[in-house]
């Protein structure tokens, strides 16, 4: 299972400067959505420049223009492109054809999906390279939030698929025991005292 450590930072710089703390650590590097939203695709030529051995995951969270808006992120840098499970098919066929060009991958997000096992099974013969199951960070705060429901939709769903939703030392296993290829960590990284501590403890705790 790759680890893949989620940048909501708000700067370029603030990203260059946790992306320095914790590549050693892990696999993917993405650029959080409200960190693209507040800098622009620059930022994705700047952490890929930093960091061109890692894979860098650009979470645009595409919901229309799935080619165009694929093409430009690939363009500038980025491996993974993220478009919404809630966009229809043609944006992921669109998008799926600007990473063929590229030679890179999309990354379909479940997020706000009712039916997401259907979902995933759906995106992945259009041509996502693997699906993210995932709670975003206000599903997180609602009361009553369990990772379990996911991960049973993961395990059920037997498609390549990523896991995000508030991961963290506590829940890792169980994200490898789902099945997960990818654990995708945020606050659990950038939110900590020590990040690169952070990042280590989670690659740790993968078997
Ligand atoms: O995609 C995300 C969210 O929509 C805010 O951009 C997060 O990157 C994703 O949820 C992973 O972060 P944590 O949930 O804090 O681990």
């Amino acid at each position: 299972m790759k680890l893949q450590v989620a940048m909501d930072v708000l700067t370029t710089d603030a990203a260059l400067a946790l992306a320095a703390q914790v590549a050693p650590h892990v696999d993917i590097i993405e650029l959080g959505t409200p960190l693209i939203k507040a800098e622009g695709l620059r930022a994705v030529t700047a952490i890929k420049a930093a960091h061109p051995d890692k894979i860098v995951f650009a979470d645009l969270k595409t919901m229309d223009a799935g080619e165009l808006e694929a093409d430009i992120a690939f363009a500038a840098g980025a491996d993974l492109v993220t478009v919404l499970g809630t966009a229809g098919d043609s944006t992921i066929i669109g998008a799926v054809a600007a990473a063929t060009k590229h030679g890179k991958g999309i990354v379909v997000d479940l997020i706000g999906v009712a039916d997401k096992v259907t979902r995933a099974r759906e995106v992945t013969a259009l041509g996502a390279q693997f699906v993210e199951m995932h709670a975003g960070l206000d599903e997180q705060a609602e009361p009553g939030f369990s990772l379990a429901k996911l991960l049973n939709q993961g395990e059920t769903a037997k498609v390549p698929f990523s896991l995000a939703g508030g991961v963290s030392l506590a829940t890792i296993a169980s994200v490898q025991r789902a099945g997960a290829s990818v654990a995708v960590a945020g606050g659990a990284i950038y939110g900590a005292d020590d990040p690169a501590a952070a990042a280590a403890a989670l690659r740790a705790a993968i078997i």
